[in-house]
């Protein structure tokens, strides 16, 4: 791992505070793709919906990249937005475009590493090199590098310029949705990484403990509704479906996640049965990349490398639900 400091990258450690726990920092480009250029709800206008002038770049092990791979997908994008991807490894200098099975490569940058995408966005940045990153090809700049926004982005921008139709985060609904991601993020999304990255019993317990209680909370949610806000597929589905997949293949082990897996939990495993079987869902999940990069990446955690060989999960069984 590492960061770019005034646009120099240096290799460090996650971040953590004194008592141990990982401490995530805010995303630094945050402009929004508008339908017609105006500005967002952050940062700078300028950037209108249009076909062929963004780039989106992911890893498809990274749950918060794998949010904007999913809205491209529901959202029919994939021609107007093109996609690289990363390879699994998170090394020295960070996600690279080092060939490998599953990667595609910078056509629009020729970036050997996405460290290489934010300097040339700015200069004198100092961040980490984060994905996703979605790109724009007429400024040569970074739109945004917050998850969280890029899929609102693409919930709606491009409706205009024929995307599929479908609104994940429906107005009657957004605060409800807006509370919900609020614990999931904080408990589960985030929570998997302060278990995985503490370096104190304390901060482990500290986030294990909640966790679970979200995944007990939303078990009883999900027996009373077929998706997290009734009968409507939402964004907060989405971001919890990411972290989700990934549970019992890395967080149980990886991050000792493990008071209980996935498969613990009917409602659950089914609604993510469910949603991976969605039209264009399967097709973005990729568990070799997942497990390799969780496994080789994180030397302080797991400093053989080796990446264990199961579990064995069918997310194609029937769900049963509906
Ligand atoms: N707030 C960001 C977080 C993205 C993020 O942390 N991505 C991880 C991969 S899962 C990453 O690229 N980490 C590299 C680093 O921290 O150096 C978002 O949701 O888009």
């Amino acid at each position: 791992m590492g960061l770019l400091i005034n646009g120099v990258w240096q290799e460090n450690e996650p971040p953590a505070d004194a008592g141990g726990r990982f401490l995530r920092k805010d995303a630094v480009f945050r402009n929004w793709v508008t339908a017609d250029g105006a500005p967002g709800p952050t940062g700078n206008g300028g950037f209108a919906a249009e076909a062929g002038r963004y780039h989106l770049y992911v890893s498809l092990a990274c749950p918060w990249a794998h949010r904007t791979l999913i809205f491209r997908e529901l959202k029919g994008l994939q021609s107007m937005i093109p996609v690289s991807v990363t390879h699994w490894l998170m090394g020295k200098q960070g996600w690279s475009f080092e060939p490998a099975p599953g990667v595609v490569p910078d056509h629009v940058n020729q970036a050997s590493f996405v460290h290489d995408l934010y300097a040339l966005a700015d200069l004198d940045v100092t961040t980490r090199a984060t994905v996703p990153v979605l790109w724009d090809t007429f400024t040569k700049s970074i739109v945004s590098n917050e998850s969280a926004d890029i899929i609102r982005m693409f919930n709606s921008a491009f409706d205009g310029l024929g995307a599929l139709p479908g609104d994940y985060y429906p107005a009657d609904l957004r605060i409800d949705i807006d509370a919900v991601n609020a614990r999931v993020y904080d408990t589960l999304n985030n929570g998997v990484y302060k278990a995985g990255f503490a370096t104190t019993q304390a901060a482990y317990e500290d986030a294990v403990f909640p966790l679970f209680d979200t995944l007990d909370w939303l078990e009883d949610r999900l027996g009373t509704r077929r998706y997290l806000m009734g009968d409507r597929l939402t964004e907060a589905d989405w971001r919890l479906f990411t972290t989700l997949v990934r549970f019992d293949a890395v967080y149980v082990g990886h991050f000792k996640c493990n008071l209980r897996r996935l498969i613990d939990y009917p409602n659950l495993w089914g609604y993510a049965r469910e949603l991976y079987q969605l039209p264009g869902v399967a097709g973005t999940v990729n568990f070799d990349h997942i497990k390799r990069h969780y496994y080789m990446s994180h030397a302080n955690v797991n400093p053989s490398a080796v990446v264990p060989a199961g579990p064995l999960l069918d997310f194609m069984a029937p769900h049963g639900r509906g």
